[in-house]
């Protein structure tokens, strides 16, 4: 139905018969884009030596308010590598030329007046389109803006976008229905233009669509351009009609310049080097077998005949066709005789905007939306909407109810009096500790490596600072994950019969809370230094294993240079907590264990719970490089 609604409005636009959005109507800073020669190499390290490869060589081109570059080319040819460093999110030591903006080269305040569309769509799936376009509003838009005001902001972009009928439905994902390709591009394409940018990136933004919504999308970003934005697009196969409605194209191939200039005029500047379609073509097409060295139906340059006449005759071969090779060489030597220098002469004039506006890209400082306070509150409230699906999924409750009323049958009424019954009770103290320390480490390893992509989305364009995000992150799923063990320690207290008295139920209960904490900090550390599901997993395994078998419940006395596990072993620190609390008063000595002291324990487990979020905390900001924040 969602997408039926994103086809009739490309329809009636295309007709003709509905109003175009006026996309934000308030003023936009203009910046004037320019890049000359920009290359970029990788190094890719071997086990022996490592060699440098191109990845760009020497890219030339501009854009300016109002207008849509298209950035085009054959997979591999160097157009994300292309946006990725013209929109300042990959600068390192091998890129070469220069990059301006306004004439001034890069500064963190443009992270406010850039917004960025990754190719794939990033957003989290529990939450609706009106929660994910109000918390971008709460977290990017300036304090100067009231509250009600950032609100309404993202009910204008719902409206500019035609959102309004899918804005109640959530976004979905693998796993929940929610809107369609096109709704969910236009989401990620909202999030970017609620704060006004005055440069916008996209990276694929038409890829998986069909023509008519993929069509829809263009025409979204040309009416952003006319409100005096500055729009950047890679594109891969663009139908005719989509072609024509860039203003700017770059055709790049295997990393080199093949064209820059207007689109409309690339037909005749490849017909004036001699190559055009000898069938009726989609311009893009033709321009994508070019890049490609492919000339099927295409003309071959007279020059270019000879090149290959030259070549055979000096190789013996006899095959009169222009390899991909040459073709490629013919057409990178065509642009660099014909058209570059005049290009770059072009963007040596000046900009016609006053030296107060054009420096207003210049600050170093970072602008950041709101408050760290505010920014915790919303990262908190938009951490409890999105997980709460996780927390109290039926399988959750149903795991904790299940094995709470099976420890409850099994040690029914158990009888602390005897020796052997005490034995037995601190079994289930033993296994208490176990669940409650363990259990929880396996819910929170997913947390950051599920977030990854958001994080680093987020971090890049300075949506909060990491230790907001990190505080919140961590909070929000306290109250959530102690909801279970509260329930889970009453059914299995008072059907076990341990000891009786508001003292020793609410201490065990906070010493289990305890444990629960330190091991989600556990779990969001390894979670944080791996940032891979699979290999945090195997980590969190062997740690387990680790603590449980050098905790002390096994092998008393363990070799000194081993004792620090020990100390990290929080599951035994509660477990000994545990038998203090119910057999202090009863029994000096339980299952080998004293159980007259506790205070060395209370204060591991208390450092343990905070020792392991600073682990994650400070694993998390290493993690900084990567996200290029
Ligand atoms: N960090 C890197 N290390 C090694 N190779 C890289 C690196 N970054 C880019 N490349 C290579 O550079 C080339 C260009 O990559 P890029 O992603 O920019 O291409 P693209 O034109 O966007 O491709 P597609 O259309 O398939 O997304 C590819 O061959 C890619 O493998």
């Amino acid at each position: 139905m969602s997408s039926v609604c994103s086809i009739e409005n490309a329809e009636d636009i295309e007709a003709g018969t509905r109003e175009r959005p006026k996309f934000q109507t308030e003023p936009t800073l203009p910046i004037y884009l320019k890049f000359t020669d920009v290359t970029y190499k990788v190094i890719l390290k071997g086990m022996t030596s490592s060699e440098e490869k191109d990845i760009l060589n020497g890219i030339t081109g501009s854009v300016n308010p109002g207008e849509v570059l298209a950035l085009m080319g054959p997979s591999g040819s160097g157009k994300t590598t292309l946006l990725n460093l013209l929109s300042g999110r990959l600068m390192e030591p091998t890129v070469g030329g220069s990059i301006t903006y306004n004439d001034h080269p890069y500064s963190k305040s443009l992270k406010s007046k850039i917004g960025f569309v990754t190719q794939d769509d990033v957003l989290f799936p529990h939450l609706t389109v009106k929660e994910t376009l109000t918390y971008a509003a709460l977290l990017r838009l300036p304090n100067t803006l009231t509250k009600q005001q950032k609100e309404k902001r993202a009910i204008d972009v719902i409206n500019e976008l035609g959102l309004e009928r899918c804005q109640d439905t959530m976004i979905g994902g693998s796993f929940v229905r929610g809107v369609s390709g096109g709704e969910r591009k236009r989401v990620c394409i909202g999030n970017e233009i609620i704060i006004n940018p005055s440069l916008l990136f996209l990276d694929e933004p038409t890829s998986g669509l069909d023509s008519t919504t993929a069509l829809r999308i263009v025409q979204m970003l040309q009416d952003i351009a006319e409100a005096g934005k500055t729009v950047v697009t890679t594109i891969h196969q663009p139908s005719s009609r989509l072609f024509h409605k860039f203003d700017k194209l770059i055709l790049l191939g295997k990393g080199s310049l093949l064209y820059f200039g207007k689109a409309s005029e690339a037909m005749t500047y490849f017909s004036s080097i001699g190559c055009s379609p000898q069938i009726a073509m989609n311009p893009a097409e033709f321009l994508l077998d070019l890049a490609n060295g492919n000339l099927h139906d295409v003309s071959v340059p007279s020059e270019l005949q000879d090149r290959v006449q030259t070549e055979n005759s000096e190789n013996d071969t006899a095959n009169g066709k222009p390899t991909p090779a040459i073709v490629h060489e013919y057409l990178v030597e065509a642009y660099e005789t014909r058209v570059a220098e005049n290009e770059k002469k072009k963007l040596m004039a000046p900009i016609p905007l006053d030296e107060e506006i054009k420096a207003k890209v210049s600050s170093p400082k970072r602008n950041w939306g709101a408050s760290w306070i505010q920014q915790y509150t919303i990262l908190f409230r938009r951490g409890i909407k999105e997980h709460r699906h996780d927390y109290f999924s039926w399988l959750r409750i149903t795991q904790v109810l299940a094995t709470a009323v099976i420890l409850g049958l099994l040690w029914w009424h158990s009888d602390s009096k005897s020796p052997k019954g005490l034995e037995d009770q601190a079994g289930l103290l033993f296994f208490i500790a176990v669940f409650w320390s363990f259990f929880p480490i396996f819910t929170a390893i997913f947390t950051f490596p599920q977030e990854r992509a958001m994080l680093s989305k987020e971090r890049a364009a300075d949506m909060y600072r990491l230790s907001a995000y990190f505080l919140a992150r961590t909070t929000s799923d306290l109250p959530l994950n102690l909801v279970l063990p509260v329930l889970f320690l009453v059914i299995v207290y008072f059907m076990a019969g341990l000891r009786m008295g508001a003292g020793p139920f609410f201490l065990s209960m906070l010493t289990v809370f305890l444990s629960i904490v330190a091991a989600q900090g556990l779990g969001l550390a390894i979670g944080a230094i791996l940032m891979d599901l699979k290999k945090a997993t195997t980590l969190a395994s062997v740690t387990i294993m680790t603590f449980m078998l050098a905790g002390g419940y096994f092998v008393q006395e363990v070799p000194v240079f081993i004792s620090w596990i020990r100390y990290m072993s929080f599951n035994f620190h509660t477990y000994k907590i545990l038998l203090k609390i119910q057999y202090a008063d009863i029994s000096p000595i339980v299952n080998g264990m004293r159980t007259d002291s506790g205070f060395r324990e209370v204060c591991a487990l208390v450092a343990m719970v905070f020792g392991y979020r600073l682990l994650a905390y400070l694993s998390l900001r290493k993690m900084k490089l990567h996200f290029g924040a």
